[in-house]
């Protein structure tokens, strides 16, 4: 068995036991029931995944997943690949608005090169290179079924690391000029949505390059045909390197009991494709913030999740998912450290 299968078959069922208790210690705490709102359901959603009545998310790590796109020679991005190479030195540098997002919300930021087009070093790069960027998805498969599978290994492989130095709490995103194109393709194969009503401007081309951007895509679908209920074939033949490593994570992460916060349209094509592996990980997934990019709402859906924020941000790198770490903190410090009705001496019957 590959670590892929042997991953996908230790992802189980929430304990559903304690996300009761849960709610009963939620409900024994000095608020009228349900007044936290969404924080009390994360809370049970903490305890349903950590099989603890009182769980910890307070060791924060944030994952940057980069990866490159053949597709770009189709000019369907308003920047140039190199973009994707600069981008990873910034966030290596601390300068991005990730590295700044992250340190304000008390996360440790790892970044992995899973597919940069470009050769990238850094003393605290991670060099996961599968390949040197996707081919062009437009013409044919964006990479083989052995490069996808490759690909999601990385990334159980890069959370697995985080989880053994303590990690409790772990964020996705990514950088990869062509992505989103990558990415709606994605959408388009796993629902019944029209192009109209997924493509986006992404890095923010004009209305002539959102055209060519869905022509670009109806073609990859012709030529490429993915399967619709193979999320690998879906992967390989529209996806990215980047999208199969979050994937991976968020598999890697729910066979270890550790939710995932996701973040903009590319994390949530990443979750789509991770849901079709194993329909059983999104309940180990926390939705972050609703992107400007059309399609991202629809992957929502499709997941059964609600986002937290609308801040109208398009920026990708993982920035609503390190935004929302402290939400999802809040619920664990709540159930952990507020007083029952009874440890407060307020009474409720006359
Ligand atoms: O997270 C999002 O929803 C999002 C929306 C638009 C753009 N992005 C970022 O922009 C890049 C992809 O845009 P594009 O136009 O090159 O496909 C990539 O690096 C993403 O991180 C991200
Ligand atoms: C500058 C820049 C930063 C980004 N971060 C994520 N995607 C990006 C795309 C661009 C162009």
């Amino acid at each position: 068995m590959n670590l892929l299968e042997s991953t996908v078959n230790n992802i189980t069922e929430l304990n559903r036991a304690q996300m009761r208790q849960a709610q009963k210690r939620l409900d024994s705490l000095t608020k009228p029931p349900g007044s936290l709102g969404k924080l009390e359901e994360i809370a049970v959603q903490l305890a349903g995944i950590s099989g603890e009545l009182l769980p910890q998310v307070d060791n924060k790590y944030h994952v940057v997943m980069a990866g490159d796109h053949g597709v770009v020679e189709e000019g369907v991005s308003a920047f140039p690949q190199q973009v994707t190479t600069q981008m990873v030195y910034n966030f290596l540098n601390g300068g991005a608005a990730v590295n700044v997002l992250a340190e304000q919300a008390g996360a440790e930021v790892a970044i992995v090169d899973i597919g940069v087009a470009q050769e990238i070093e850094g003393e605290n790069l991670l060099n996961r290179k599968v390949k040197y960027g996707t081919d062009n998805l437009a013409v044919g498969p964006a990479m083989t079924r052995e490069e996808a599978i490759s690909s999601l290994e990385v990334g159980i492989e890069v959370v697995e690391d985080l989880i053994k130095q303590g990690a409790n709490l772990i964020g996705t995103g990514e950088m990869g000029i062509g992505n989103t194109t990558s990415s709606s393709a994605i959408l388009a194969t796993s629902t019944d949505l029209s192009l109209e009503q997924i493509v986006g401007y992404g890095t923010g081309i004009d209305e002539a390059g959102l055209e060519k951007k869905k022509k670009v895509i109806a073609q990859a679908l012709e030529v490429n045909q993915p399967q619709v209920n193979d999320g690998l074939d879906i992967l390989a033949k529209v996806g990215g390197l980047e999208i199969g490593g979050m994937a991976g994570v968020m598999l890697g992460a729910a066979a270890h009991r550790v939710p995932v916060i996701i973040d903009g349209l590319i994390s949530g094509a990443a979750a789509l494709i991770a849901h079709k592996i194993e329909p059983q990980v999104s309940n180990y997934l926390l939705p972050s913030h609703q992107s400007v990019e059309p399609g991202h709402i629809k992957i929502y859906e499709a997941l059964d999740l609600e986002p937290l924020l609308d801040l109208e941000m398009r920026l990708g790198e993982g920035t609503g998912a390190v935004l929302s770490m402290n939400l999802v903190e809040a619920a664990a410090n709540i159930i952990n450290g507020m007083a029952t009705f009874s440890e407060a001496g307020i009474t409720v019957e006359d």
